[in-house]
């Protein structure tokens, strides 16, 4: 069997050179709450599903960059850290031990810093295992478990309040007005007509302006309750619930979920079950855009593998918002000519941006979204996820999020894929579906119709 890429590198234990952790089994954690009980801080990094996954506190490394090889470079940045180290894992399973969380850019033009943060402490949850890993760069620190607990407990001990909603809580635009957003559809739709490419995601913003500072950490318990079927993420001030899985990587296995179609369950007909089937799955329209999706997926990841399986025709996802038309991929990866694998963050690098995200031909995609969206997308719709020493990792599309902008200011984005026959009113009504999470996770009123604004 091939070696994971990243760990043949670690150092034995007492040779380091920089970072030093530890990482033991844990047996406490409430089943019913499970992760949820430990995002109390709003500066929690998180990745959690389903009551499982990750939560983090505290910085002990860090890389920014920005550019179009922020991937490559991240990467070395994330082996060079791994060379040095000394780890102590005592469960060995996918996220335990050394972990970074990362945020990156959606563009390589952007001034937006991509990033990796190696936090202090981790609670884990997969499978039914829980674990803590305590991450020092202090080569005289005690590593034990006591250690590890003390470190846990400081940040506990100072839990984040939750917030009230305020009378002086609004949702005002963003960049693009409603207006305008509609006609850069319009314009959008132009393009596709013209031929120049397939199919096109143009996104919009709009900003939470707050009576009080922001209490993410009670966004994102809300979050992870009610979106239970997504990836509750939080790196840095990006936080969000989203429902796309770019790339997982567990040992020597690949899987995403790709979505393209999305029928907003608002004004869904009441006692009609078929309805989100007979719309999105009985459309040959939706089912193109659908395929054409998984296209880009399969054909971008088929390098990397010896087999790949999806069902041969997508399902129908029901989130509390919103349904989509769905497709898994599972594939096995190969080693490369030098025996490695490819980590999680090598294949992101191939895979990003999806036809989900950006469009179809990418490059054109990319250029019409620059000229025709006005909008920094910073790390919207960018990879947001974890990786660990043996290039194990998951990571989402950064969807249905927003930025902490100041403690008072959240900014949500929002797009949706323009195809041929795409409408600018519809379009403009999926945007306020998607921002619906954030939304009522933030405690403002959830917009009814296309004016949503307070
Ligand atoms: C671009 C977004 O969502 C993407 C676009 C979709 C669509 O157009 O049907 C569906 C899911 C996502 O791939 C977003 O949520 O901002």
């Amino acid at each position: 069997m091939s070696t994971p890429s990243l760990t043949a590198l670690t150092p034995a234990p007492g040779q380091s050179r920089g970072l030093r952790s530890i990482t033991m089994a844990r047996g406490d954690m409430d089943p019913r709450t499970g992760l949820l009980d430990y995002v109390v801080r709003n500066d929690a990094h998180t990745w959690i599903r389903r009551g499982g996954g990750l939560v983090a506190y505290g910085e002990t490394a860090r890389f920014t960059v920005t550019g179009p090889d922020r991937f490559t470079r991240a990467q070395e940045w994330w082996r060079s850290e791994l060379a040095g180290a000394e780890v102590e894992d005592h469960l060995g399973v996918p996220g335990s031990g050394l972990i970074a969380f990362g945020s990156f850019a959606f563009s390589k033009t952007s001034p937006h810093e991509s990033r990796l943060i190696v936090p202090r402490v981790v609670i884990g949850c997969s499978e039914g295992r829980t674990w803590l890993t305590y991450i020092t760069d202090d080569a005289e620190a005690e590593l034990t478990a006591e250690s590890a607990e003390a470190a846990l407990a400081a940040y506990l001990a100072e839990p984040a309040p939750d917030r009230v909603p305020d009378a002086a809580d609004r949702l005002g635009p963003g960049v693009l007005s409603e207006d305008q957003y509609k006609l850069a559809v319009a314009d959008g739709v132009q393009h596709v007509q013209a031929g120049e490419l397939s199919k096109l995601v143009l996104a919009r913003d709009v900003v939470a302006h707050l009576g009080g500072p922001v209490a993410t950490a009670q966004v994102l318990r809300e979050l992870a309750v009610r979106y239970e079927d997504c990836w509750t993420y939080a790196v840095d001030g990006l936080i969000g619930s989203t429902p796309e899985m770019l790339i997982k990587v567990e040992n020597n296995t690949a899987r995403a979920r790709v979505l393209a179609g999305t029928l907003d369950r608002k004004n869904a007909p009441q006692g009609d079950p078929d309805y989100p089937n007979r719309v999105l799955a009985g459309s040959d329209k939706q089912l193109h855009e659908h395929q054409i999706a998984i296209d880009s997926l399969t054909e971008t990841l088929q390098p990397f593998t010896s087999s790949m399986t999806s069902h041969s025709e997508p399902f129908v996802l029901q989130l509390p918002n919103v349904w989509h038309l769905a497709s898994d991929v599972t594939a096995e990866l190969v080693a490369d000519e030098r025996g490695e694998v490819p980590t999680s963050l090598a294949l992101v690098q191939a895979l990003h941006p999806t036809a989900a995200v950006c469009g179809t031909p990418t490059t054109v995609a990319g250029a019409l979204i620059r000229q025709l969206e006005h909008l920094q997308r910073g790390p919207y719709a960018g990879p947001v996820g974890w990786i660990d020493a043996g290039g194990n990792g998951e990571w989402g599309i950064a969807l249905r999020g927003a930025v902490v902008e100041t403690p008072t200011r959240v900014r949500l984005y929002a797009g949706c894929g323009i195809v041929e026959g795409s409408q600018p009113e519809a379009e403009l009504a999926e945007t306020w579906s998607k921002f619906r999470p954030m939304i009522e996770a933030l405690g403002l009123t959830g917009p009814s119709g296309s004016s949503g604004y307070q």
